[in-house]
């Protein structure tokens, strides 16, 4: 069984990394679940081979159960069926009807017995399902929700910059090495800026609703600033929701061209404008804003860029104005409670020379910014993402 904690917990045989929506429950930590009879513990959300009965809780306690082979070779055989599933275009291709190896192959201009052992590690993934009286493959319920090109909850854009991050981690080695990071906003190519702004607009769709349904918007506020909003997820279900709302997304120059597709197809006219800036160099004004979002972009900034933000952001809201700094959180110390921080922390400070920030740190930049500090809000269905509040008296 998968715990993803926070409130939720997902069954999944075999016990392995993975999750099926078909089968997944939500409970509150702490909460026992009716089929299972497990709890959901902990506060965050964690990945790996975890048992699913007290045999299996006791062959794993006994140290019997060769983890780093499972959590490795297994875990990243999984992963790159998925990201070539999608890449190939099979989920797309059994979006109306089940086929068999050699209809997909045909259709895909791909060989039959890899395509084959493809299909059948989906299966055995549950991501496909597979009928043996007819020899074809279907649609499983996570794959027609997550990884179909059309569908409202597409990751397919995600799934192709994966191939990118993919390569990003190849360098984990020499980045512990050397410490020289990847640098992606400044080393990035065209294609690459494009899957990467294609990505980031299925991402900020995951968490989207209760964004908007948390996020603390001052009543009345009519000009918003987005710092690196990308294609504008955020921006534009803010807007829907507050008619006498607008948007500016302040993004780097690079990213403009590839995101401007994305805020256009919002249809939201000149209610949602894409600037090109960098937060860190350009003025943002002085009591400009009513209120100013920044999801996912403390991670690639220092400490002294953060705190710097903070304080251009202070300037550029209007009396009574609310910054909302949205981010992965880092745990205070390391810890396996904080898997998803640890993970991203790794990740982000190999891709963009910083990291997640705990909490705390995260507070002291607002506090020193010259913000009131409101309570912090956690996301529920983004286990380890939260939002640091603050408002300008
Ligand atoms: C991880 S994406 C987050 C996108 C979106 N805000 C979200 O939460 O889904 C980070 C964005 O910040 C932009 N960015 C990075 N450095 C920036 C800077 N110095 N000034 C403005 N935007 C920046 C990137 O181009 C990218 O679009």
């Amino acid at each position: 069984m998968t715990h993803f904690h926070e409130g939720f917990l997902y069954h999944r045989k075999p016990a392995l990394i993975g999750m099926d929506d078909a089968q997944a429950c939500r409970l509150r930590p702490g909460a026992r679940c009716a089929s299972c009879r497990s709890f959901a513990e902990g506060k965050t959300m964690r990945l790996g081979v975890i048992p699913e009965n007290p045999l299996e809780r006791l062959v794993l306690a006994a140290g019997l159960v060769p983890r780093p082979v499972a959590e490795t070779q297994l875990a990243f055989t999984f992963a790159r069926a998925v990201m070539a599933g999608v890449e190939l275009g099979f989920f797309d291709a059994l979006k109306s009807q089940a086929k068999t190896v050699e209809e997909l192959a045909r259709e895909r201009s791909t060989h039959p017995r890899a395509t084959e052992a493809l299909l059948n590690c989906l299966v055995g993934c549950d991501y496909l399902a597979y009928e043996d009286s007819t020899r074809r493959y279907s649609l499983r319920p996570v794959s027609r929700k997550w990884l179909l090109r059309d569908s409202p909850h597409s990751l397919a854009n995600k799934m192709h910059f994966q191939i990118l991050e993919w390569e990003y981690l190849a360098q984990l080695e020499s980045f512990v090495r050397s410490g020289k990071p990847l640098a992606m906003h400044s080393s990035t190519n065209a294609e690459e800026w494009h899957a990467y702004q294609a990505g980031m607009a299925d991402v900020g769709r995951l968490s989207l609703d209760e964004v908007v349904l948390r996020t603390p918007i001052p009543k009345g506020a009519r000009r918003m600033l987005d710092i690196g909003g990308s294609g504008g997820t955020y921006s534009a279900a803010f807007l829907r929701k507050y008619p006498g709302l607008r948007s500016t997304i302040l993004d780097l120059e690079a990213a403009v061209a590839h995101a401007r597709p994305f805020v256009e197809a919002h249809q939201l006219g000149e209610r949602l404008s894409l600037v090109a800036g960098d937060v860190l160099g350009d003025d943002l004004g002085e009591g400009t804003y009513d209120f100013v979002f920044m999801s996912m972009v403390a991670h690639h900034f220092s400490h002294e860029q953060n705190l710097a933000v903070a304080r251009k952001v202070f300037r550029a809201l209007a009396p009574g104005g609310v910054f909302v700094l949205q981010d992965f959180e880092r745990g205070k110390r390391p810890s396996p409670k904080n898997q998803v921080g640890a993970l991203t922390d790794l990740y982000f400070a190999l891709t963009s020379q910083s990291g997640t920030w705990s909490l705390e740190e995260m507070r002291g930049w607002l506090r020193q910014g010259g913000f009131s500090l409101r309570r912090s809000i956690k996301l529920r269905t983004s286990p380890g993402m939260v939002q640091v509040v603050g408002s300008k008296a």
